[in-house]
């Protein structure tokens, strides 16, 4: 199907780096990129699972490499540029997709417990566009971004950390897109809804079917139906599209606070 809408070879040339990208959404934008001719260069914190999405990607004649990473670490992340300079000259779009949180509500979680949850999704995507446009631009090469956020128009209930953390890189996207334009660097977001992935494996079932059947497209979503939408973005077509958030959520983003899962 993907390759009825993606015309092949759409991509061939250019290098996407993915956090989060040996599991879930992640590696399904992995896929379907590296399937339009795209190197991926897969990164996240544990060696093995990267390591064994790469294997699956090599048998399925995509180029893929890997590079555990903490993306919470700024020394880590500069090591990261480094490596990926020396390795393979620079790379074309970075999509900060490595993120997550747990469900509490807000007067159980910690200073700490907040802190942890904002350094993964805001200062850890903001780590890794700084040092991306900054190899860019010493190359005088153009690029892209996507932030994958979350869908949070009407607050996250049980998640205020998460809501709040991607907030911050919504409105970020908006000042990235603003300030790198002049140096060819395209800043965008996508806001997922309820995706079938493991990383929902921490919310409970019947929850998620409940609010799932309340969207005005009354499914769960599918993680490549968020890997098109970043091969659209990725693509020729996304060429003057920048500082916006594409949610692609089933419409979950009409819904009101009260409809949403309680942490
Ligand atoms: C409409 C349809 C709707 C459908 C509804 C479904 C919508 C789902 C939408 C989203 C889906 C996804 O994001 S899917 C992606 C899922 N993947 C993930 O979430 C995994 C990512 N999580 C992580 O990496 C980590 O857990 C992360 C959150 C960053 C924390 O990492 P750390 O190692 O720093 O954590 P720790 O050291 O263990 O803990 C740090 C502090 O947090 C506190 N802490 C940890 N767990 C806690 C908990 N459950 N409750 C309170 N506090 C907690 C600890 O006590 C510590 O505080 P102190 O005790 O004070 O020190
Ligand atoms: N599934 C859903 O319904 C939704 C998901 N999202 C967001 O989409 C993204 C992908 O989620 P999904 O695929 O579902 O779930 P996953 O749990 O599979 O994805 C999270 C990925 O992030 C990586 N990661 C976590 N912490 C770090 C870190 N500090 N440094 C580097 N990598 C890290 C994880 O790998 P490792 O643990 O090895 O580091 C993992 O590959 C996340 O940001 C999530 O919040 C947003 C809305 C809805």
């Amino acid at each position: 199907m993907k390759q009825e809408i993606f015309a092949p070879g759409l991509l061939t040339g250019k290098s996407v780096l993915i956090t989060g990208g040996g599991t879930g959404i992640g590696l399904a934008m992995a896929q379907l990129l590296g399937e339009l001719g795209a190197h991926v260069i897969l990164v996240a914190r544990t060696a093995e699972t990267l390591e064994e999405a790469v294997t699956k990607l090599h048998t399925e004649h995509i180029s893929a490499d890997c590079i555990p990473v903490n993306i919470r670490e700024e020394q880590e992340v500069t090591e990261l540029f480094d490596t990926v300079s020396a390795k393979w000259g620079g790379c074309d779009f970075l999509i900060n997709n490595a993120g997550g949180q747990f469900t509490a509500q807000a007067l159980n979680i910690s200073a700490n417990g907040f802190r942890s949850v904002v350094d993964l999704n805001l200062q850890g995507t903001w780590q890794m566009s700084s040092a991306f446009a900054r190899m860019l631009i010493e190359k005088g090469r153009v690029g892209r971004i996507i932030n994958i956020v979350l869908c949070l128009q009407s607050g996250v209930p049980g998640m205020v950390h998460a809501g709040a953390a991607r907030a911050g890189v919504m409105n970020m996207t908006k000042t990235l897109a603003y300030e790198w334009g002049e140096h060819g660097i395209l800043v965008n977001a996508i806001a997922p809804g309820t995706i079938a992935t493991s990383g929902l494996k921490q919310y409970n079932t019947d929850q998620i079917q409940k609010g799932v059947s309340r969207l005005p497209v009354s499914r769960i979503g599918r993680a490549d139906e968020i890997a098109m939408a970043a091969a659209y973005l990725l693509s020729p077509a996304g060429s003057y599209i920048t500082g916006t958030t594409l949610e692609v959520d089933g419409g979950e983003h009409l819904l009101g606070a009260s409809d949403q899962i309680k942490g």
